[in-house]
């Protein structure tokens, strides 16, 4: 079956919604790849240490860690461009640890590789560029170019075919890339900081690309990134590393919105709203002026109103001062501060009481003289 007719006959997946999709990828649990307590030191260093994690087929895994926490390490060794010291690494089933050279070429045709930097070769167009791993197959021309027109076709660059990188965006240089890893219609696809390049807006459309093939062909994805945004838009489950160990994972809204490891929170802190610098820098322990709560909760996306509905129940007990509501994979994260006045003890109570009902996660910060 051709990319495109994959395409087609999955498209009607694709139309099905995302909230049925991420249902789909519970349901799924064979895995396309698994790591079984893989470990890789160089000299002193141990940048993997007894690494066991599943891939599941059709899902979109983030991993996300430090600089120097073993996200390329543990890619390399995906790609068979590095072998583990110990443990067991399989893709499809099929075991990649102690393969020969050559057995290794037919696994790394399993993964397509998508890089930060692109790394397309700059004397050759765009379709020589997608169609050299097929060439490298041994795939006849004519069904090469074939190929290569519904690759382009799929990423949007039908009419590039024949421009060369010099002559694209950063963009379409990616998207060319896409079309470059996917041309053996590989088992997986690694992302390795694979928008990190870009600008804002070229993220999205790239993202949005890679949740369409993802949605489409049910191409399983493993991303690395330091961009927590690119988690939360795509991935349906995360996994944080840290000095070669996985901390800990699960489905993204999950992870996200209880973090249980400090480093997680560390690495989320950009998407949490913070106190205004000028309540934070006056923060103090001591009681006076008024009470400054953090407020967290989540739940079903319909309880995505519980500010709403908190500002309703409880007019002029409190005075919101930073927050909101998030939506990830159909829930929803509330955060918020507060302020309450701290002499009005009865207030207090009300808010606490109400807060505590909805089963919200509340915590007092401190106290500043005024809010203002
Ligand atoms: N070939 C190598 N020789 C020696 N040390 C290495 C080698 N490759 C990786 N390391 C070390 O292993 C650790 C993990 O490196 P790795 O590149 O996997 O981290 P990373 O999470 O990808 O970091 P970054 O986000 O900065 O790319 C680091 O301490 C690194 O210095």
């Amino acid at each position: 079956m051709t990319v495109i007719e994959q395409a087609g006959a999955s498209f009607s997946a694709a139309t099905r919604g995302v909230a049925e999709e991420a249902q789909q990828v519970v349901s799924l649990p064979e895995s396309v790849v698994s790591l079984h307590k893989v470990s890789r030191r160089f000299g002193e260093t141990q940048a993997l240490n007894q690494v066991s994690l599943k891939v599941r087929k059709g899902e979109i895994l983030g991993i996300i860690g430090r600089s120097g926490a073993g996200k390329s390490t543990l890619i390399r060794c995906l790609n068979g461009l590095e072998q583990p010291d110990e443990g067991v690494i399989e893709i499809e089933g099929q075991r990649i640890t102690g393969l020969s050279e050559k057995q290794l070429q037919a696994v790394r045709s399993r993964v397509g590789m998508v890089f930060q930097h692109f790394n397309l070769l700059s004397a050759k167009t765009v379709a020589q560029n997608v169609a050299l791993p097929l060439k490298i197959a041994g795939m006849a021309k004519a069904e090469r170019d074939r190929r290569v027109a519904e690759l382009l076709a799929l990423v949007g660059l039908a009419d590039k075919a024949r421009h060369y990188p010099a002559a694209l965006s950063g963009g379409q240089k990616q998207r060319v890339g896409i079309a470059r890893a996917l041309a053996a219609s590989p088992a997986l696809l690694l992302c390795d900081e694979a928008t990190s390049a870009l600008d804002p807006e070229t993220t999205r459309s790239i993202l949005t690309l890679l949740k369409a093939l993802n949605q489409r062909l049910g191409i399983t994805i493993l991303l690395i990134t330091h961009e927590m945004e690119v988690i939360k838009s795509v991935a349906h489950r995360v996994a944080v590393i840290d000095a070669g160990e996985i901390i800990e994972q699960g489905p993204v809204w999950q992870v996200f919105a209880h973090p249980q490891k400090e480093l997680t929170r560390t690495l989320l802190r950009g998407l949490l709203p913070q106190l205004p610098e000028s309540i934070a820098a006056r923060l103090s322990q001591q009681k006076q002026g008024e009470a400054i709560y953090s407020v967290h909760f989540a739940g079903e996306e319909a309880q995505g109103e519980l500010l709403t509905r908190f500002a309703c129940a409880l007019p002029g007990a409190f005075r919101l001062i930073q927050g909101g509501v998030d939506h990830i994979q159909h829930y929803a994260v509330v955060r918020f501060f507060i302020a309450i006045p701290a002499s009005n003890g009865a207030d207090e109570q009300r808010v606490l009481a109400w807060l505590h009902q909805q089963q919200a996660q509340v915590e007092k910060v401190g106290y500043v003289a005024s809010y203002v």
